[in-house]
């Protein structure tokens, strides 16, 4: 019974298994996904979760007639070494190899793409719908976890679609755990089921069984169903997903085949919505892992044998910089309240949390309610702080517009992963935030060009009481350079690093340094650049640009976000308006998503390290 999964090239071969195949493939599949993600990091935890729930539904459904959507997307590695992506699977988020998200070009299984949690359910009625209107009659199956489900997109999908009268299967993926500890009262409620007394039967045997009762039994199941909800919980389990119109079935053993299995078909005969509450352990069957599910969620390499990383972590982070520098910050401000949606440890605020329980608060996978959650806190007079990753910030546009910058709320955006993330690829890439947050009125934007000036934007952000404030910065190691350049920050006010003529270099952030380092190959040609860093974003400096503007021939401005509606766009309006013939050119992402690379790489690739600005500096300039 060796080797299974060496047979298994298509789903079709894990449907002519026997249960226990299917039990050994399980343990094999486990083993080969710790050997991989070792050599090349990734998401561990939840797809160690989910091995026996993907085989199962493999074997239950005919993918990808009947379709399998998957929320984030981070726990497909099962699904897609199944699906003939197992030796591919080695090349995981690498530059050129497999995506860490399900990808429609990689494969015909991957029928719909993620990154962002909360849209499965949504999806699939998208594909409900159109099954209905092509009169087909495939399955559609949502699988969604527990901290995904805590998304707003997602209970609006759920009230959509509890008034279907055909099948749709949303199987709930429960492990308790979103990065963190799931947290909300729909996790308290998920717990309730899990440790509920009669949790093991269906909702319809206990009704049946209720109603076989003489006389009384059908009078017992309408009182029931109209006591408050604490004791339907007892006999009726998954009430609520009842009341939304779902039928629940579970809560089902995730890793026990036969039972989902069994469950599965029975979702499959009703013809009605079903939700289908699966759980499972994040991190099964690798004991680092089931012991501290976060810390292998997503991991870098490592060894086998104890789970300790091959390269030491970069600790000191533009993260941490972040939640120290509010730590100090709350000593003396007990109005400062930090907010996060569902990542205290990737944002650097899980030190925060330990220290000021009462002044941090973690919203779940709920960006939108999160910035209105804060408007709401900065109209009391308090100072928020919602520290989000730049590209999760893009759920909460209208948020950020219609409740922050319409009231000129001081609330400060710690806008984390700003730039090129690298392995998570495009769904992550945190390249939009300028460009959208550009264009709202009553809002300010800096980055910082190293871990200093972020510290002293954090001190001046927190303080700053006339509207909100968005701070950005990059993934990864703190800069400690430049530390010379240290000027005050002073509102609208950008940096001037060095003196030239005729070419003027502003970098944005972090890319500052890199500028610099342009700048050098620049001398080498006896081209002697002024260089400036931005440090505001908007307002930009507009005595500055004009005096530069005057003196120069070219303004090149340099940023890690897409050239459309970014900082070098500020430029031009300006430069046009006050009619000067300096030539303006922008360097920043080109109008296209970027995949996946490590960060450096991608940075290579969209010609933002110093050769490159250099390389092009030189051809503009060349004509
Ligand atoms: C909109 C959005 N916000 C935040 C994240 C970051 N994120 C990725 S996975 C995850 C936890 C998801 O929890 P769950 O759905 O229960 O899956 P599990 O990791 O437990 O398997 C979070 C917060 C995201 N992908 N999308
Ligand atoms: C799937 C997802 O959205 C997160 O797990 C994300 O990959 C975290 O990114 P960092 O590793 O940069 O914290
Ligand atoms: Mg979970």
């Amino acid at each position: 019974m060796n080797n299974i999964l060496e047979s298994i090239n298509s789903p079709k071969d894990v449907k002519a298994l026997e249960i226990d195949q299917l039990n050994q493939l399980a343990k094999e599949l486990r083993e080969y996904l710790i050997r991989v993600v070792s050599n090349t990091g990734g998401h561990l935890s939840s797809n160690l979760g989910v091995v026996e729930l993907t085989l199962a539904l493999h074997y239950c459904f005919n993918s990808p007639y009947d379709k399998l959507i998957w929320d984030v997307g981070h726990q497909t590695y099962i699904h897609k070494m199944i699906t003939g992506r197992r030796e591919e699977i080695k090349t995981i988020r690498k530059l050129n190899g497999l995506s860490g998200f399900p990808k429609r070009l990689e494969s015909k299984h991957d029928i719909f793409e993620t990154g962002h949690s909360s849209t499965s359910i949504s999806a699939a009625l998208g594909f409900v719908k159109a099954r209905e209107i092509m009169h087909e009659n495939n399955y559609i199956v949502p699988i969604i976890g527990d901290g995904s489900m805590t998304g707003g997109m997602a209970f609006e999908a759920l009230n959509n679609a509890g008034r279907l009268d055909c099948n749709l299967i949303v199987i709930l993926n429960d492990n308790q755990m979103s990065i963190s500890r799931n947290v909300g009262g729909l996790s308290s409620y998920l717990d309730t089921i899990r440790t509920g007394t009669v949790y093991k039967e269906m909702k319809e045997e206990v009704e049946k069984a209720l109603t076989k009762i003489p006389r009384i039994g059908k009078e017992v199941v309408k009182v029931i169903r109209d006591v408050k909800s604490s004791i339907k919980q007892l006999v009726i389990p998954g009430m609520l997903f009842e009341e939304l119109g779902f039928t629940y079935l579970g809560p089902v053993d995730g890793h026990n085949i036969s039972a989902l299995i069994k469950t599965l078909n029975q979702a499959k005969r009703l013809n009605e919505p079903v939700l289908i509450h699966v759980n499972t352990t994040k991190g099964k069957g690798f004991k680092p892992a089931e012991l501290n599910p976060t810390k292998y969620h997503g991991t870098k390499p490592f060894y086998i044998k104890n789970g300790k990383a091959k390269k030491a972590p970069c600790i000191d982070t533009y993260s941490k910089a972040l939640g120290d520098t509010l730590i100090d910050l709350a000593s003396n401000d007990n109005k400062l309240v930090a907010v996060s949606a569902a990542m205290p440890e990737g944002t650097g605020l899980d030190k925060f949390a330990r220290k000021y329980p009462d002044r941090f608060v973690d919203v779940g996978i709920a960006e939108q309610h999160a910035v209105t959650f804060a408007a709401g806190l900065a109209s009391s007079g308090m100072k928020p702080v919602v520290a989000l990753y730049s590209s999760f910030l893009q759920r909460a546009y209208d948020q950020v517009l219609h409740d922050v910058c319409m009231q000129r709320l001081p609330v400060v955006f710690a806008i984390d992963r700003a730039g090129l993330v690298g392995e998570d690829g495009e769904t992550h890439q945190g390249i939009f935030d300028i460009s959208f947050l550009n264009h709202m009125p009553n809002m300010t934007i800096v980055a910082p060009k190293n871990k200093a000036e972020l510290q002293s934007m954090v001190r001046y952000a927190v303080n700053f009481d006339d509207g909100p404030i968005a701070i950005r910065y990059p993934k990864g190691k703190a800069s400690q350079e430049l530390n010379e350049h240290n000027e005050e920050i002073v509102y609208g006010k950008s940096e001037i690093i060095k003196n030239g003529t005729k070419i003027a270099i502003i970098g944005v952030g972090t890319l500052t340094q890199t500028v610099i380092d342009a700048a050098k190959l620049l001398d080498n040609d006896g081209i002697n650049p002024t260089i400036i860093n931005a440090r505001f974003i908007k307002p930009i400096d507009k005595s500055l640009i004009e005096e530069i503007a005057k003196s120069h021939d070219y303004i090149f401005t340099v940023e890690e976000n897409v050239i459309s509606g970014g900082y070098g766009n500020n430029i031009i309006r300006y430069i046009t308006d006050i009619d000067v013939n300096t030539k303006v050119v922008c360097l920043g992402i080109k109008d296209d998503f970027v995949r996946h690379g490590t960060r450096n790489e991608l940075i290579r690739l969209c010609e933002l390290d110093e050769q490159s600005i250099y390389n092009n500096i030189i051809s503009y300039i060349n004509g």
